[in-house]
């Protein structure tokens, strides 16, 4: 099926605060969706947002734009979760974990309860423990529970290297992996300019001693608490990487993208979710891909899967 074919592709986002409202607004720009459903626990809030979207079609694509419930994720192709609580300023991810995972039990079992047979995409934080929680919960194949992940943090980490040498970001080729929070990791080892290395083209013998690349590192983990000192969310980075998801699940597409997804043995590590990349069709995830860590790189890769376990075994559903 290529694009412009008239397969219906529905969509179901439950939770149209900044997230999901930004999501959404994405993905009438773009004519991903032909039909996009918008669910909250404030029925006026939808209802406002499917408005307001519906008034710029005739700047977009034709779709068809409506508030529902949650019946309508019985024949939906995928149902994307951004409710629940989103950090205050100086609150870190983990720190939602107790309460974004009630939110999250509740909507995974009412998503459920209408026989659902698509790909469930969970944004809301903390995304690789909520993400694990939306799995065991709904009882579907791990390849259809997908999260976000590290796709804005690898965002951030290509536009800012991207800026830094003044290279249009799509040739530049890099990941963040493990937590999407304060643990995650830049894997220098791989990061490579328009198939260069960023050694050989930086001209920098150790790349993970450089202070210039640590600062560029320390302004992607720390993005989002940057942002939230100055605007109180962050949502128009995380609305795009949706789409994308969205575009590459939807169309078959085959993309790597740095998706959170349960590990099962891959870099030694098991029974958790994190972020990697990962080749993402409309099967959901098919396959993790393996890079070749340093040995600085795995030992992080592990404290990071160490402390997500940790906190996903203290939220799971008994
Ligand atoms: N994965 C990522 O990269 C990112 C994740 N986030 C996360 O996304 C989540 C949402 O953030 P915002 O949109 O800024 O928050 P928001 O407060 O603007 O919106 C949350 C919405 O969820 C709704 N909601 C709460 N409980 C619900 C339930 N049980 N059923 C249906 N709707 C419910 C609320 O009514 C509200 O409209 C947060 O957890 C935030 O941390 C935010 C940015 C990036
Ligand atoms: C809020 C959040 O998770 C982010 O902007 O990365």
């Amino acid at each position: 099926m290529t694009i412009g074919q008239s397969k219906t592709r529905k969509v179901v986002i439950i939770g149209t605060g900044f997230v999901g409202s930004s999501y959404a607004y994405a993905l009438l720009n773009q004519g991903t969706v032909n039909e996009l459903v918008l669910i909250d626990l404030d029925k006026d809030r939808a209802e406002g947002e499917a408005r307001d979207l519906n008034h710029g079609m005739p700047f977009g694509a034709p779709m068809r734009i409506r508030a529902g419930d949650y019946e309508e994720c019985t024949d939906a192709d995928m149902v994307v979760i951004t409710a629940g609580a989103n950090q205050a300023p100086g609150e870190t991810r983990l720190d939602l974990a107790a309460k974004n995972a009630k939110i999250m039990t509740g909507i995974v079992n009412s998503i459920m309860d209408t026989e659902f047979k698509g790909i469930l995409l969970v944004a809301t934080n903390p995304v690789d423990v909520l993400s694990h929680v939306a799995l065991e919960v709904s009882g579907l194949p791990k390849e259809r529970v997908i999260g976000s992940g590290t796709i804005l943090d690898t965002a951030r980490f290509r536009y800012l290297l991207s800026e830094y040498y003044q290279v249009d970001s799509r040739n530049v080729h890099a990941y963040i992996i493990g937590e999407h929070g304060d643990s995650e990791l830049p894997v220098w080892s791989h990061v490579q300019i328009g198939g260069v290395p960023l050694s050989k083209y930086g001209n920098i013998p150790d790349v993970q001693q450089d202070e210039n690349m640590r600062t560029i590192f320390e302004n992607v983990r720390d993005a989002a608490y940057h942002i939230i000192e100055r605007k109180g969310a962050t949502y128009y980075g995380i609305g795009l990487g949706l789409a994308r998801l969205t575009r590459a699940i939807l169309y078959n597409e085959n993309s790597i993208v740095t998706v959170s997804t349960l590990f099962e043995g891959q870099y030694g590590v098991e029974g958790v979710y994190l972020g990697v990349p990962a080749v993402v069709n409309e099967y959901g995830v098919r396959e993790v891909l393996e890079l070749d860590l340093n040995e600085q790189e795995s030992k992080q890769l592990h404290e990071s899967a160490k402390i997500l376990k940790e906190m996903t075994e203290n939220v799971l559903p008994n």
